[in-house]
C-alpha cells in the first residue's frame, strides 16, 4: 500500500489526534497544540496507514542490519503500533515492562531474545526523548543494542538532538512544523494558529541536561557490566574483585623503599581491590620483593598496577612492558603516541596467554595546569574503545569522558584531610569522586599510607567509597 504522508496527516487531524489551543502538558507547561495519538487504535484504517509507514521506514534500513532484529514499543501508546508493524514486517517483537518483576525472573524485558540483538525502538511523540532514554536504558541493561529510534512525531524540542548525541540513530515521521504547514495548505489551520504553533516551538527548546544527566555507566551495578560482552578480562577481573571484597579502593604506595612497599601493602591487603607502585621510585627493589608483592596480591586477592604512564613509540613502549608483563596485571599508559603504543601492548599480552593482563589509559590529570584538552580526551577514548580487549578503563576526573559500561574510571585525587598538596595535586572527597566525579575505582595514596594507621585508614575509605557506590546504583 502507497503511503501518503499528506492524509495520514489530515486523517489525524480529524480524528482528533492533533489538537490546536492551550493545552496543559504532563510537565506542567503550556503548549499551543496538543497530540494525542492514543485515539488512533480506535481508528483501524488510519491505524494501518501509520504502521505501514512505519514498516517501510524500518524495511528499507532493515536491509543493513547483520544481526538478529527485535521491534520494542515504548509503552503504552506505541504497544499497539509496534505490534502491528511486527505482523507487517516479521520482525519480532519485545516488550519492556514498566515497572521490573518483583518476582520469578524479575525480568525487565518481555519476549525472546539473545546478548547482542539489535532493537528497534518505536514511539509515538519525542519532547525531550526522556521515555524513549529510559526504554533504552532497560534494553541495554538486558544486553540488547538499539540499532535505531522510529518516533512518529518529533515535537522538535530538542529531544532528537539529545538523543543522537548519545550516540542513537533515530528517524522521526513527521515533525510538527510539516504537519502545521500542510494543515495550513489544507485550510484547516488559520495563519493565526500556525505563527502561534511556531512561535511555540522556537521558544521552547529543552536545553541539554548534560551535567546532570548521569551516564549508563553509573548507574549500573558492577555485576551487570562484568556481564556485558565487550567487557574485557581484565576489565571482568577487577570487577569480581571488587563484588568478592567489597571494595573500589586502589592504594597507591607511594613509599621509598622496598621494606615500607611491602609492610604497608600488607596493612591495607585486606581492604583493596588493586594496589599501585611507581617501583621505578622504590629503593632496593628486588625480584624477592616483586615475589612478596605478588604472594600477598595472591592470599588477599588484589591486583598489581604498575603506574608507568607509558608514552613512546609502539616499539619502544613494547620493549619496557615486556619487563612488566611477568608481575604487573595491570599498567598505565598515556595516549599521546597514539594507537600504535597499544598494539605492541596488545601484542605482548597475546605472547603471555597464561596471564590475565590489560592496561588503564591516561584520559585526563588530577593536577592542576596540566596541559590535556578536550580533542586529547575524546580521542584517548577513541582508543580505548579500539583495543578494549585489553584496556580496562580509562584514568580520568570527570563522570562524562566514559560512556561505554564495560570500561572502569579509575580516579586518584582522594583525601579525607586534604584538599590539596604543594605541588599542584588536588584532592576531592570519597563521595564526590564517587557521585559527581563518576568514578568507580577511587586512588588513595598518601591520605592512606602516610597515615598513622594503614590499615584502618584502608578500612575507612574502603567502607565509604564502597558505600557510596552502592548509593549512586541504587538511586539509578
Ligand atoms: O591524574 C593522576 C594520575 C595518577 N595519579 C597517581 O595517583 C597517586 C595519588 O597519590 P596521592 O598521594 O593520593 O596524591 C599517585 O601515585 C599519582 O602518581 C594522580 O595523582 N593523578
Amino acid at each position: 500500500m502507497a503511503v501518503d504522508r499528506r492524509s495520514i496527516i489530515t486523517n489525524l487531524y480529524d480524528i482528533n489526534a492533533l489538537k490546536f489551543g492551550t493545552f496543559q502538558l504532563k510537565s506542567g507547561e503550556l503548549s499551543k497544540y496538543y497530540l494525542d495519538l492514543r485515539v488512533i487504535v480506535s481508528y483501524p484504517k488510519i491505524l494501518k496507514q501509520v504502521c505501514t509507514l512505519v514498516s517501510t521506514t524500518i524495511l528499507k534500513d532493515e536491509a543493513n542490519s547483520k544481526n538478529q532484529v527485535r521491534l520494542c514499543g515504548v509503552p503504552y501508546t506505541a504497544l499497539p503500533i509496534a505490534t502491528i508493524v511486527s505482523i507487517d514486517t516479521n520482525l519480532p517483537m519485545l516488550i519492556r515492562r514498566k515497572e521490573q518483576k518483583t518476582y520469578g525472573t524479575k525480568k525487565l524485558i518481555d519476549g525472546e531474545y539473545s546478548c547482542g540483538d539489535d532493537v528497534i525502538v518505536i514511539e509515538d511523540v519525542i519532547t525531550s526523548g526522556a521515555s524513549i532514554l529510559e526504554t533504552v536504558i532497560d534494553l541495554e541493561k538486558s544486553n540488547l543494542n538499539v540499532s535505531n529510534v522510529i518516533v512518529l512525531v518529533d515535537r522538535q524540542q530538542g529531544g532528537m538532538q539529545r538523543l543522537s548525541e548519545r550516540g542513537l540513530k533515530i528517524n522521526s515521521l513527521f515533525n510538527i512544523t510539516e504537519i502545521v504547514t500542510i494543515l495550513k495548505e489544507e485550510g484547516k489551520l488559520s495563519d493565526e494558529v500556525y505563527q502561534s504553533v511556531i512561535g511555540y516551538i522556537i521558544n521552547n527548546q529543552i536545553q541539554p541536561a548534560k551535567e546532570c544527566e548521569k551516564p549508563l555507566r553509573t548507574q549500573l551495578e558492577f555485576k551487570e557490566r562484568a556481564e556485558l560482552l565487550e567487557t574485557s578480562k581484565i576489565a571482568q577481573k577487577i570487577f569480581k574483585i571488587s563484588l568478592e571484597k567489597k571494595s573500589n579502593l586502589c592504594v597507591a604506595v607511594d613509599v621509598d623503599t622496598a621494606d615500607k612497599l611491602l609492610d604497608i601493602a600488607e596493612k591495607v591487603a585486606p581492604h583493596i581491590c588493586i594496589l599501585k607502585t611507581h617501583i621505578d621510585a622504590i629503593n632496593g627493589v628486588t625480584d624477592s620483593t616483586i615475589n612478596d608483592l605478588q604472594l600477598l596480591a595472591k592470599q588477599y586477592n588484589f591486583l598489581i598496577m604498575e603506574d608507568r604512564k607509558m608514552a613512546d613509540i609502539g616499539n619502544t613502549v613494547k620493549l619496557q612492558y615486556k619487563k612488566l608483563v611477568d608481575w604487573a596485571d595491570l599498567v598505565t599508559v598515556h595516549s599521546v603516541s597514539g594507537g600504535m603504543m597499544l598494539k605492541g601492548i596488545q601484542e605482548v599480552i597475546n605472547e603471555n596467554t597464561d596471564h590475565c593482563r590489560g592496561v588503564f589509559i591516561v584520559a585526563e590529570l588530577s593536577c592542576n595546569g596540566n596541559l590535556i584538552s578536550e580533542q586529547y580526551i575524546k580521542e584517548t577514548v577513541k582508543i580505548a574503545e579500539e583495543y578494549k580487549d585489553i584496556v580496562a578503563g580509562l584514568v580520568c576526573q570527570s563522570h562524562d569522558v566514559i560512556s561505554s559500561p564495560s570500561l572502569l574510571q579509575l580516579t586518584p585525587g582522594v583525601n579525607i584531610k586534604n584538599t590539596n598538596d604543594n605541588l599542584g595535586q588536588q584532592y576531592q572527597s570519597p563521595s564526590d569522586i564517587i557521585l559527581t566525579k563518576g568514578a568507580d575505582i577511587a586512588v588513595v595514596g598518601r591520605g592512606i599510607y602516610q597515615d598513622d594507621n594503614p590499615a584502618e585508614a584502608a578500612k575507612v575509605y574502603k567502607e565509604s567509597l564502597w558505600n557510596t557506590y552502592l548509593e549512586r546504583v541504587s538511586n539509578s
